[in-house]
């Protein structure tokens, strides 16, 4: 599903490059979910943008869906995202002047996947349904993030990337988003990959690693044994 090869991403800067992935090798299977941790300014968030092909790797290779995405051009690239990638961020990013439901057939249409009773079913499931004719201001944080997985979820993406999903939230209400997220994840077969600083947010799911000195190193603490 997602795979790199050796990957190297270094940031120019006055003091000169800041090698931030140096050889990292990383395979993610289909319906695979797998837990990024690592201190920060490890480079996790990079490593998001690199699998999401909104940068591009200075050596190696990034394969999503088998395609190489330096080797797409960038119109080839953005249409991978819509179709195979959904995206979940800490901000929860809902488009303000459209309703519930607007917000999520939104993203199902740009992949050209709409799917009227795959959408009622997701807002069902995201406790959203009665809410359906809301916008988003109008929502709690969890509701507004709960509408933010089911949005990246809507097009049925085979991989779903992840940053923080549940930062913003109250402890109780960000347990309650993690197990939706997983939930749904896997009944869509979704592969994920998911970045926490939370070894409790990292527990559930098949593996966890560990991002240090621009490499991953299997972490069996965080890890489900
Ligand atoms: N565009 C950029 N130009 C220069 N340096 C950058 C750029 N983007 C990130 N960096 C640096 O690269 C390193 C990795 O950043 P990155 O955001 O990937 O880390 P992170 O592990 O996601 O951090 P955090 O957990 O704090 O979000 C950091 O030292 C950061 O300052």
């Amino acid at each position: 599903m997602l795979d790199f090869c050796d990957v190297h991403k270094a940031y120019p800067t006055p003091q000169g490059p800041l090698r931030v992935l140096d050889g990292l090798d990383l395979r993610l299977a289909p319906g695979e979910s797998l837990a990024l941790m690592g201190e920060s300014g490890s480079g996790k968030s990079t490593l998001l943008h690199l699998a999401a092909g909104l940068d591009l790797a200075d050596h190696g290779e990034v394969l999503l869906a088998g395609e190489s995405l330096a080797r797409l051009g960038e119109p080839a690239r953005a249409r991978l995202r819509r179709e195979s990638l959904g995206l979940v961020f800490q901000q929860f990013h809902l488009v303000p002047s459209l309703t519930v439901a607007d917000n999520l057939r939104l993203q199902a249409r740009l992949a050209g996947r709409e799917d009227a009773e795959w959408s009622a079913e997701l807002l069902a499931r995201l406790g959203l349904s009665a809410l359906a004719r809301r916008y988003p201001e109008q929502l709690s944080g969890g509701q507004q993030q709960r509408l933010a997985i089911g949005r990246a979820l809507a097009p049925r993406p085979a991989l779903l990337l992840a940053d923080e999903p549940t930062g913003n939230l109250d402890e109780t209400t960000a347990g309650e988003v993690l197990e939706l997220l997983l939930d749904l994840v896997r009944d869509t077969g979704c592969a994920l990959l998911l970045v926490t600083h939370s070894a409790q947010v990292a527990a559930p799911l098949d593996r966890c690693e560990r991002l240090s000195h621009g490499r991953l190193d299997h972490d069996p603490r965080a890890a489900r044994p």
